[in-house]
């Protein structure tokens, strides 16, 4: 059997370990537990955002693990990132330390720029009308980022949602002292990134993969959605070859292209299930039916804001 390394080394000097938990839309009275059970059976990566609105809930259970004493701080690897309206240079620490008290945590193991585009301060988060944007340049968001680790607040920085030439933006015109160390984009069967993945990698920057699950159950009703690879029989099947569920076989797949993977679950056997993908190989075969799965169709398009000057997805 190969082994997958369970943690990914960062530029910074730091590890991501390659899976974590998502917390968007996990819902308040439920996103504690969810965040308490997985670490209590092994995640170490959290994935979080000021965008979320649950971060209070979050830091609540991560005090209570902390305190507790078992976990260290240093075991834990916890993420969270910056919303659009404060891509100004000077909100980026402020914006930092109010999720940092919100986690109850003194530090951020990695804090990233969630989208290129920024929107003004004041404005709705999910702005209906272009008057709301601002061109602020996400290379002076950078500065600001790198402030947050001059400052001893973020261990590690980096990107979401950026395309290969906003990445390049920031290395080969040299514009910034610290590097990206990871970018944060959507990864399934339906989108598989090669290019993009093999674009950061050169570059020492390591992916992690959102909606990795190709959100399973909404795919199916919500229109536009493409359908997700976990209700394709023929996966399903295959799965049983395995002993192993869709999703254990479609994050395997995904984990095998050298990226970290963050399935969001409140379900305790889903988040189980989720990790427990160590210990198996998919056959040639079955890589190449889910390689074959790759049209391209993209879940979080944000499409509302194509006009805007730094939409990543043209
Ligand atoms: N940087 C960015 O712009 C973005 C970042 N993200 C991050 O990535 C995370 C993951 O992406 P997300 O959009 O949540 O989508 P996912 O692909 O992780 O799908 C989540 C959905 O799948 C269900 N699910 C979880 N495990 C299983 C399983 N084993 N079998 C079947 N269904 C399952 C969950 O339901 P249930 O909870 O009931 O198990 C939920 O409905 C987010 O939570 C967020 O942290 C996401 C989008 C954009
Ligand atoms: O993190 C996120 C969760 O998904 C949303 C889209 O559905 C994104 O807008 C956002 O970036």
């Amino acid at each position: 059997m190969s082994t997958i390394p369970t943690v990914l080394p960062l530029n910074s000097g730091h590890e991501i370990p390659v899976v974590g938990l998502g917390t968007y839309k996990s819902s308040s009275g439920e996103v504690g537990e969810a965040v308490k059970y997985a670490i209590q059976i092994g995640y170490r990566h959290i994935d979080c955002a000021w965008m979320y609105a649950n971060e209070a809930e979050i830091g609540h259970v991560l005090k209570e693990i902390l305190d507790e004493g078992s976990i260290k701080r240093e075991d834990l690897f916890i993420v969270t990132k910056l919303w659009n309206n404060f891509h100004a240079r000077e909100l980026v620490v402020e914006k930092l330390k109010e999720s940092l008290s919100l986690l109850n945590l003194t530090y951020i193991d990695l804090y990233l720029i969630h989208w290129p585009m920024g929107f003004k301060e004041n404005a709705d988060p999910l702005p209906n009308d272009p008057s709301a944007y601002t061109d602020i340049d996400y290379v002076e968001t950078w500065k600001g980022m790198e402030e947050c680790v001059d400052q001893g607040l973020a261990k590690s920085i980096g990107l979401s949602n950026f395309n290969e030439e906003q990445i390049t933006r920031y290395l080969v015109l040299e514009n910034c002292r610290i590097r990206p160390a990871v970018n944060q984009i959507e990864v399934n069967p339906n989108l598989n990134q090669k290019d993009l993945i093999g674009f950061c990698k050169e570059r020492e920057i390591v992916v992690t993969g959102y909606c990795p699950l190709g959100r399973a159950a909404q795919s199916q009703v919500t229109p536009g959605y493409p359908v997700s690879t976990l209700l394709d029989q023929k996966v399903v099947e295959m799965g049983k070859k395995y002993g192993k569920t869709a999703a254990q076989v479609v994050l395997r797949y995904l984990i095998s292209l050298g990226i970290a993977v963050i399935p969001k679950s409140v379900n305790e056997n889903r988040i189980q299930e989720n990790i427990q993908i160590f210990d198996f190989d998919l056959d040639p075969e079955d890589i190449s039916y889910l390689d074959s799965r790759n049209t391209g169709q993209r879940i979080a398009t944000l499409v509302a804001y194509k006009d805007h000057k730094y939409y990543p997805f043209r």
